[in-house]
Parts: C-alpha cells; sequence; structure tokens
C-alpha cells in the first residue's frame, strides 16, 4: 500500500496478548484522516481489539499505536477528546433519565451549557428517541440504549469515530435509521469513521475502504469495488422468452462454477458465481440453442460475496500481505 497522506489513526506491528491467545499479531494499519473504514472478520478476528487499543482502552505488547500522532495510553485526555468511541456494549446509566445522560456526558466532554437542551433534544430525535428524553433508561430496550449511547457519542461531534458494531442490537427499521445517520456523519469532510461489524451490506453502504482481519492480522485491504475486482465472481440476469425460461434455468445449473440460479418475480433467470470469460460462451450457447435471450447483465458482486469467496477459500491466512517488512502495509 502506498504511503498514507494525512495519517490519523496509525498500529505499526501492534501485537496483543490475552494469555496464550495472540489477539492482534504485529498488525501494520494506516487509516487517513477523513477515510471511513469497515473492520470485518470472524469472531475473534481482533476487531474489537484493535477499537480497544485506538480508543485507549487497552495497551499494546508490542508495536506502536497513534491516534492524530500521539500515543492514547500516554496522552488519553487529549486522544479522548477527539474521539468518539462506540463500545460493542452500550454506555449509558440506567438509573438516570435519556436526556440525564446527555447532559452528564456533555458535562464529561466540557461542552458549553449555552443552547445544550436545543442539543440534547436534536440528539434524541436523531436516533427515534424523540419523547422518550424523561424516560428511565432502566425501562428502555437493548436497541433504545444503543440508539442513546450513539446519540452520547456523537454529542460533541467527534473527529473520529470508532464504532464496534453500532447496530447489532437494532430491530431491521432501528438499524437502517442507524446506517442512514451514519452514512451521513461519514460523508462529512474531514471525518474519521472506523466501524467493526458483521453486517457487509452496511460495510458496503458506509466504508470507502475495507479490512478484513483473521487471527489479528489483515488479509485483505481495499475499497469494495476492488474487494470485488480481485475476489468476487458476480452474476448474471438473463431476460429470456417467457416459455423458455425453464429451459435456460435448466441449462445454467449444469455449469460447474454456478450457484444459487434461480427465476425471480420478473420471469428473469439470476445465477451467482458466473466467471466473467464464461459469459460469452454461454450466450453464444444460447443462441445456437435458438433460445430467445433479450437481455444480459452482468451482477457485480457484492461484499457478502467476497467475503463468503475468500473464506470458503482455504489458503486465505498463507495470502496475508507482507506485513513483516515495515513498509506500511
Ligand atoms: N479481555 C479479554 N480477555 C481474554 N481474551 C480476550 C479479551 N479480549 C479479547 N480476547 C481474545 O482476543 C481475540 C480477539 O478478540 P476480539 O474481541 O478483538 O475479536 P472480534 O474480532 O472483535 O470478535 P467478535 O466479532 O466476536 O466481536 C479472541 O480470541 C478473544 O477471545
Amino acid at each position: 500500500m502506498s504511503p498514507v497522506a494525512d495519517p490519523e489513526l496509525v498500529l505499526v506491528g501492534v501485537t496483543r496478548r490475552f494469555g496464550e491467545v495472540v489477539a492482534l499479531d504485529r498488525l501494520d494499519l494506516t487509516i487517513a484522516r477523513g477515510e471511513v473504514v469497515g473492520l470485518l472478520g470472524h469472531n475473534g478476528a481482533g476487531k474489537t481489539t484493535t477499537v480497544r487499543l485506538l480508543a485507549g482502552l487497552l495497551a499494546a505488547d508490542g508495536g506502536t499505536v497513534r491516534v492524530g500522532g500521539l500515543d492514547p495510553t500516554v496522552d488519553g485526555a487529549t486522544v479522548r477528546r477527539r474521539l468518539g468511541v462506540l463500545p460493542a456494549d452500550p454506555v449509558v446509566d440506567r438509573r438516570m433519565t435519556a436526556a440525564q445522560n446527555l447532559a452528564f456526558a456533555a458535562d464529561v466532554f466540557g461542552m458549553a451549557e449555552a443552547g445544550l437542551d436545543a442539543r440534547i433534544d436534536a440528539a434524541l430525535e436523531r436516533f427515534g428517541l424523540a419523547g422518550r428524553g424523561d424516560d428511565e433508561v432502566a425501562g428502555f430496550s437493548t436497541g433504545m440504549r444503543q440508539r442513546l449511547s450513539l446519540a452520547r457519542v456523537l454529542l460533541p461531534d467527534p473527529e473520529v469515530l470508532l464504532l464496534d458494531e453500532p447496530t447489532a442490537a437494532l430491530d431491521p427499521i432501528a438499524a437502517r435509521q442507524v446506517r442512514r445517520e451514519l452514512a451521513m456523519l461519514a460523508a462529512e469532510e474531514g471525518r474519521t469513521v472506523v466501524v467493526a461489524t458483521h453486517d457487509l451490506a452496511e460495510a458496503e453502504l458506509l466504508c470507502d475502504r475495507v479490512v478484513v482481519l483473521e487471527r489479528g492480522r489483515i488479509v485483505v485491504d481495499g475499497s469494495p469495488a476492488e474487494l470485488a475486482a480481485a475476489h468476487g465472481t458476480g452474476g448474471l440476469l438473463l431476460e429470456v422468452a417467457p416459455d423458455q425460461v425453464d429451459i435456460v434455468h435448466r441449462r445454467l445449473s449444469r455449469l460447474a462454477a454456478v450457484r444459487d440460479v434461480e427465476i425471480d418475480a420478473a420471469g428473469r433467470v439470476r445465477a451467482r458465481g458466473v466467471p466473467r470469460d464464461e459469459i460469452p460462451g454461454l450466450v453464444w450457447a444460447l443462441a445456437a440453442a435458438e433460445l430467445a435471450v433479450y437481455e444480459v447483465r452482468r451482477l457485480d458482486p457484492t461484499l457478502e460475496e467476497v467475503y463468503l469467496a475468500l473464506h470458503d477459500r482455504a489458503p486465505v491466512r498463507a495470502e496475508a500481505p507482507g506485513t513483516d517488512d515495515g513498509g506500511g502495509g
């Protein structure tokens, strides 16, 4: 990877162990100011550990961690002023009301009193909690606490956001609302966002760069489009004469590489896993069989397909980029 122009978050050769477990193994990761980076990986891959090291909540056993050039374990107070950290478990006080939680956070963040009530109301509204400000958090569902926790993190408008599974506890409607808010934040000039997630659609929506961790090391690093081009096989959509849909479905299903052949609601045949260079031959074979093809469209692979393709492939670990050469990943 080329040197990062304006590095905001830097991990160089970072190792963190928990007893025998090596959670991060000489990890090199540099994130530029304004980048929105998704951290992906199976359970235990090291995503939360990475977030906690950047937030100064953990110390590394080896290597260097820097946030805006500062060591979070040394200059904790200065670093924390720039960071908004959403941990996996919501940080809100159940004995207080929602508004009190935000007012308390504002106090901790040293925010000005003037206009604070309006800011708190706006924050509650933004995360679907309008009208719930005076309710005790003890009576909130997990998803509501998660949304309040996000409102709390964003209240001081931090330059850098570290979000650990921001939508994991949310129902689909709330998750969509939170993703929209995060997408707007992520799109703002100069805001750096790191989001650890298992939700690949979320990563695809929010992130301009995706880093896949495995056993504490980076196995893949690139934009969703780069990953799709390098690792995905994509799909195909065919519109054929209505009385030939079943024949085309059968023909596609027989091809070895092709998966998930289905007829969609519009009566078109969709298939995944079609290698690009097999498409011309396939179209030729259909035409040679005198099947009437009205449309052929290539479907780009989703990040989910890329991720599954990577993990279906046994030697992914062996393909880890050389991270030992000090070359910046
Ligand atoms: N406080 C801890 N004590 C003991 N082991 C830990 C601790 N924190 C992390 N680990 C171990 O370090 C490894 C990496 O954990 P981490 O939480 O960073 O993974 P993750 O990618 O966030 O996983 P998940 O997707 O399940 O949240 C795991 O093997 C985990 O068991």
